[in-house]
């Protein structure tokens, strides 16, 4: 049982493939425990992430083309520069010799690459404090919704006078700050381009290309390539127009789910690489090779990293920023013997699976070796999922590789990581209260300038 509703979790690889993918249409949406009780035209209620059935559908093929191939090649150029940036600001740290942290620098660097290839945007975060960033502290404050919050356990123990309330007053029980942050920040920035004239030619963000979606009802033209971001199950889905509101979430939740994800891996690939010296100079030579004297990263050079794809898929396995997917089960289904009634749930525990000795041998060990491409190609399709699977993989897969892979390349020709004064015990311990995952103590390295 979850949360009072029976749930199934299995680490049976080719089950969680027929639920993910074979029996998508029983199990199209995600549970979450607050969406009853939201107001409609709330914020968050209106978040991809949330949504179900056909107005998931729509959403999804609307913000689509933001993330296909074609427009990562344009989002590089931005990656690229706060790359560059954050590599001016290493210097500092470089130069004094002393331990610094790793998950505040890489968080405002993730702020950074959503404000410029989002909101076509400078947030400046490196240079300022966390109070001073209102959207890196909104964002963070979106994270904490914990279990045991009051406002959590008000909406549990009294949903319909929870219910009664948002209606009557248009408030959230769960941070209406937040949200009302967000609507302000967010509406300013549409406004401004609504009322641009040239808006459209002149900006290819994300800002626009759903502003683009939300007026005009143009059919997307998706490549092969895209093939991985969206389904067939997606594309047949009526074509209706992006409400205001909705767009406005979608560009939150790009932020939200797109900055502390993408950070934490950085974190936690900078200090793998810091420990292990001999992995770090093994991808260092391979970026040396693809990067040489280049003043940026291309979208060729990307798909050249082998050895630099393993050290960050490894990375992702040990360390899964997700620990676990769920599914809701949409109509009365029977898989392999097990009955699901519709309103029960699926778990499909990300961390579990990738720490099973007898599916990676030595699982706390850091191999980045596993993920050369012929081992890859060995293992079940279901045996990594950092970014879930199915239709309802995660959308911003893509956009996260691009900046996770131009990102390192950069510190690591730039820098020569080493483990900070302070040791932690291997494995690392860990907290993922909320389900995303966070070392228990803070992550430290230092740095040598190359
Ligand atoms: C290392 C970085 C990231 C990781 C590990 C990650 C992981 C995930 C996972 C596990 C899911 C659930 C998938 C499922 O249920 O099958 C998800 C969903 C999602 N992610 Fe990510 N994510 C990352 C970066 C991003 C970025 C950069 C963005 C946007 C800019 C993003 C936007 C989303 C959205 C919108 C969804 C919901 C998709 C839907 O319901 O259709 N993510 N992500």
């Amino acid at each position: 049982m979850y949360q009072g509703t029976p749930d199934y979790v299995t680490t049976n690889l080719d089950f969680i493939k027929k639920v993910l993918i074979k029996e998508f249409d029983s199990f199209p949406d995600r549970w979450d425990m607050t969406r009853s009780n939201m107001v409609e035209e709330s914020l968050r209620a209106n978040f991809l992430t949330i949504k179900e059935g056909d107005e998931w559908r729509k959403i999804r093929q609307r913000c689509t083309p933001a993330f296909t191939s074609g427009k990562m090649k344009k989002l590089l150029p931005p990656m690229n520069h706060c790359a560059e940036e954050l590599c001016d600001f290493l210097e500092q740290f470089a130069k004094s010799g002393k331990d610094f942290a790793l998950k505040d620098t890489f968080s405002k660097l993730t702020m950074n690459v959503i404000g410029r290839c989002v909101f076509a945007s400078d947030f400046n975060s490196l240079q300022s404090a966390d109070s001073d960033v209102p959207l890196l502290h909104y964002s963070k404050k979106l994270f904490e919704v914990k279990l045991m919050s009051p406002s959590i356990i008000l909406l549990l123990s009294f949903p319909n006078l929870c219910r009664f309330y948002q209606q009557i007053t248009k408030r959230s029980v769960i941070q209406h700050d937040v949200d009302q942050f967000f609507i302000k920040a967010l509406s300013g920035v549409m406004e401004q381009r609504l009322n641009d004239p040239e808006a459209k030619d002149k900006y290819t963000d994300a800002v626009q290309l759903l502003l683009n979606a939300m007026e005009e009802e143009k059919e997307t033209k998706f490549t092969k390539e895209d093939s991985d971001i969206i389904s067939e199950t997606v594309e047949k889905v009526n074509k209706r127009a992006l409400t205001r509101m909705e767009i406005l979430a979608q560009l939150v939740i790009f932020l939200v789910a797109g900055y502390e994800t993408t950070a934490t891996t950085l974190h936690f690939v900078t200090y793998l690489l810091a420990q292990r010296p001999e992995v770090q100079d093994k991808v260092r030579d391979e970026v040396n090779e693809i990067f040489g004297d280049n003043t940026e990263i291309g979208y060729e050079d990307v798909s050249k990293f082998v050895y630099m794809n393993a050290v960050i898929d490894e990375t992702l396995r040990i360390f899964p920023p997700a620990t676990r997917l769920n599914r809701q089960c949409q109509r009365d289904i029977e898989i392999d013997g097990v009955k699901f009634v519709k309103g029960s749930t699926f778990t499909a525990p990300i961390y579990a699976i990738h720490h099973d000795p007898e599916i990676y041998e030595n699982p706390e060990e850091f191999i980045p070796e596993r993920f050369l491409p012929d081992e890859v190609s060995s293992r079940h399709p279901m045996a990594f999922l950092p970014f879930g699977a199915g239709p309802r993989i995660c959308l911003g897969m893509r956009f996260a590789e691009y900046e996770l892979r131009v990102t390192l390349a950069w510190i690591i020709k730039k820098f020569k990581f080493l483990p900070a004064d302070e040791k932690l015990a291997w494995p690392l311990e860990l907290d993922s209260n909320g389900g995303l995952i966070k070392s228990k103590y803070e992550l430290k390295c230092k740095i040598v300038k190359l």
